[in-house]
Parts: C-alpha cells; structure tokens; sequence
C-alpha cells in the first residue's frame, strides 16, 4: 500500500537530478546506486529480477501488481538477482500463487536487493522517458533516517553504464554442459539426450531459458565463460556458435569478445547466432556500431517487424543499447525493426547463416513465441552438415 500521512518513510529513491521519492522499504536494507530504467512487463518479475542483463540496473515496474504471486524454485534465470533493485507502486501483498514457495520481500531480503512500494511508478516513468534513465541511489532503512544530499551524491557518483564491461562480472567460472529443456507439461522440465548438434554458447550472462531452448532445439550445449578465445572455443569443434544475453555496454566488449567471433568466423563456416548483447558484439564483430538509447526498451509488449515476411512480433526486451542500422557494412542485411521507434533489432550475414535478434526470443508472448529463431538455428547447422 502507499503511505499514509504521518507513517515514516522506511525508503528513499534519490535521482541524479535531486528529485526525491519516499516510500516503503522492503526486501534487504542498505543503500545501491546503479541506472534507474522502467518494464513495462505485466508478468514475470521474478524472471525480470534474476536476468543478468539487469546488472547495474534498478527497475521500475510500471504494472502495479508485483509481488502479488510469490516466488517460486522454478523461475530463476540465474542462481541470485542481478538487477540492484527495484521501484512498485505497491508493496507486495501476501503471496497467492499454488507454485509460490516464498514471498519476494524475504527473497530478495536473502539475496542483498533492496525493492521500495509506495511509489508514484506513473510520475517516476514520465521522467525517465522525458530526460533518459537517470543513475540513481536506494536507501532502505527501517527506522527511516536518510542523508538525502549523501543520496543524490551517490547517485551523481555512478559511473554510468556506457563504456561498462558488466560481462564479465556475471559470466560463469568455469564451462559445464547443458542439457535441460524448455518445461513442457505435463513432465517439466526434461533433458535433452538426442542433441544432433554440438554448439558452444558464451555466456555473456546467460538466461537459462535461453539455454533450454537450445536443448529444446536439438543442440548439445557446452557453455564458456566470457572471456573464452577463438582456439578454445574451436577445441570443442562445434557445429553452431551462440552468444548470449548480457549486461553493459556492448562496445567495452571490444578487447575479448569481438576479436573471438572475428577469428571463429575466419577460421570456420559455422552457423553464429546471437541474442541481446550477443546481437550487439555480433554487430561490432562484423563492422557496424552500437549507440546508448535514452532509456532502452524493457518490457514484454515489444512489436518487432520481420522485414522478410512482413510479419510483426509482440516480443519480450531488454536493453539499453541498441545497433546502428545506418553503420551495417555491405554484407550485412537487417532483419529486423521495433514498431516502437525503428531501431535496429535483427541482422543476417547475405551470404552465410549467421544471425541474431536484439529481443529475447525465449520469452516473447506472442501466439507462438520466437521459438522458431532457435530452429532456424537448428536447420543451418543440418544445412552446412549436408552441404559438407
Ligand atoms: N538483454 C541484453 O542482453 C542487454 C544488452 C545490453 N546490455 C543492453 O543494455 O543493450
């Protein structure tokens, strides 16, 4: 509920620019700065909050009701939270979901992610689209003494995400194998054991759903950590190359993940297919460039035209960046737009099957989800086999 007069505030959102919003803390205390963006989502903060393209990010949620269905073992995309915090309208009311196993104020109370209710959500994003994402501080302290000017201070000191390599932050320690499918009903989930092809996924800060879907798409995943080079990605001789999602800017990946796909591509015709953050190094690796957006594209409401069948997508997004379709080199064709304002959310090498998309097609709500890029991912890999 918002606050009522005369309750104190237990929590502080201080914006760059010294707007202040008070309200209700919850989940864990303490005090984080990062940029402040808003989804749009109707569903799926669980999902939202453990997507590790999130890092250094708190978010908005524009829908009210958040925390309303729990938490639950299942719906993680990663083992913690990435996102540093998050804005609802509401605070949560008690959990009412059969698969809630939890409430999200102790989940994320567990997990060090500081969360504030009460606030004007509607007011908050009229900003943050009129002025860009600003960087921000939350302060959570349940007896409700907050240094404002400190506040704004910190979120002032934010270093901002443009030139920040996050990757490597989220990315995994060490490589492991992958093999669980999407849930399907009624077994859940299941595990892959008749891959037909061997890929490697860079995990950039992988959603693990993403990783389902290449099982649930035939493919044998070994997944490697960011920094993995050229020679060790071609050790495991593939058949498919995959980049994941993840955080940052794209272009502070320049030193490691760009010249690796350069060098992949030279030395072998595998199929490479990218999503997110992938896109955007994919994009780097062939020439073109990538620039910060005024406060991105979050949500799961997203329309996507497919420029080569005319057909639009309503697709699940998260990013802040975006390529520039007036950088694409000759060779490379884009494939794909957002309705929303024409940026650039899909590109394809003319003459080879290398590929990817800016949305998150493992969780785009459409009547069929994008399920079919990972197909298509599928099929090139069969085509080369066949060609060879
Ligand atoms: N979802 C993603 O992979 C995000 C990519 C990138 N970090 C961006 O903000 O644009």
């Amino acid at each position: 509920m918002p606050l009522i007069q005369g309750q104190k505030p237990t929590a502080c959102l201080a914006l760059a620019d010294g707007t202040i919003f008070y309200g209700k803390g919850f989940g864990a205390t303490g005090v984080t700065e990062a940029e402040l963006c808003f989804n749009t989502a109707m569903t799926g903060y669980q999902e939202i909050m453990t997507d590790p393209s999130y890092a250094g990010q708190i978010i908005t949620f524009t829908f009210p009701h958040i925390g309303n269905v729990g938490v639950n073992t299942e719906d993680d995309e990663t083992a913690n939270p990435v996102a540093a915090g998050m804005v609802v309208k509401w605070d949560p009311t008690e959990a009412s979901n059969y698969r809630a196993a939890g409430e999200l104020g102790d989940w994320l109370a567990a997990r060090g992610r500081i969360a504030i209710g009460g606030i004007d959500t509607r007011r908050l994003t009229r900003a943050i689209r009129a002025r860009g994402a600003p960087h921000a501080a939350l302060a959570h302290d349940p007896d409700g003494n907050f240094d404002v000017e400190a506040l704004v201070a910190r979120a002032r000191g934010f270093a901002g995400l443009e030139g920040m390599d996050l990757a490597r932050d989220v990315t995994c320690a060490q490589s492991y194998r992958w093999d669980e499918m999407r849930w399907a009903w009624p077994d859940g989930f299941t595990r892959q054991t008749e891959a037909r092809h061997k890929v490697v996924a860079i995990d950039y800060g992988a959603k693990r759903n993403i990783l389902r879907c290449l099982a649930s798409a035939g493919c044998d995943v070994t997944v490697l950590p960011a920094s993995a080079t050229a020679e060790e990605v071609l050790a495991h001789n593939p058949d498919g190359l995959f980049l994941s999602n993840g955080p940052g800017d794209p272009a502070a990946t320049g030193k490691y993940a760009v010249p690796m796909i350069q060098q992949v591509m030279k030395a072998s015709d595998m199929p490479v297919f990218g999503i997110c953050l992938g896109h955007q190094i994919l994009a780097l690796a062939l020439g073109a460039q990538t620039v910060k957006m005024n406060h991105g594209h979050h949500g799961a409401n997203h329309p996507v035209k497919d420029l080569e069948t005319g057909k639009v997508e309503i697709t699940s997004m998260n990013h802040g960046f975006a390529v520039d379709s007036q950088s694409l080199p000759s060779g490379v064709k884009e494939t794909h737009v957002s309705l929303f304002d024409g940026s650039n959310c899909g590109i394809r090498m003319a003459d080879r099957p290398v590929f990817s998309v800016q949305y998150h097609p493992e969780a785009s709500p459409g009547p069929q989800d994008s399920f079919y890029l990972f197909e298509r991912f599928a099929a090139s890999m069969d085509k080369v086999a066949s060609d060879a």
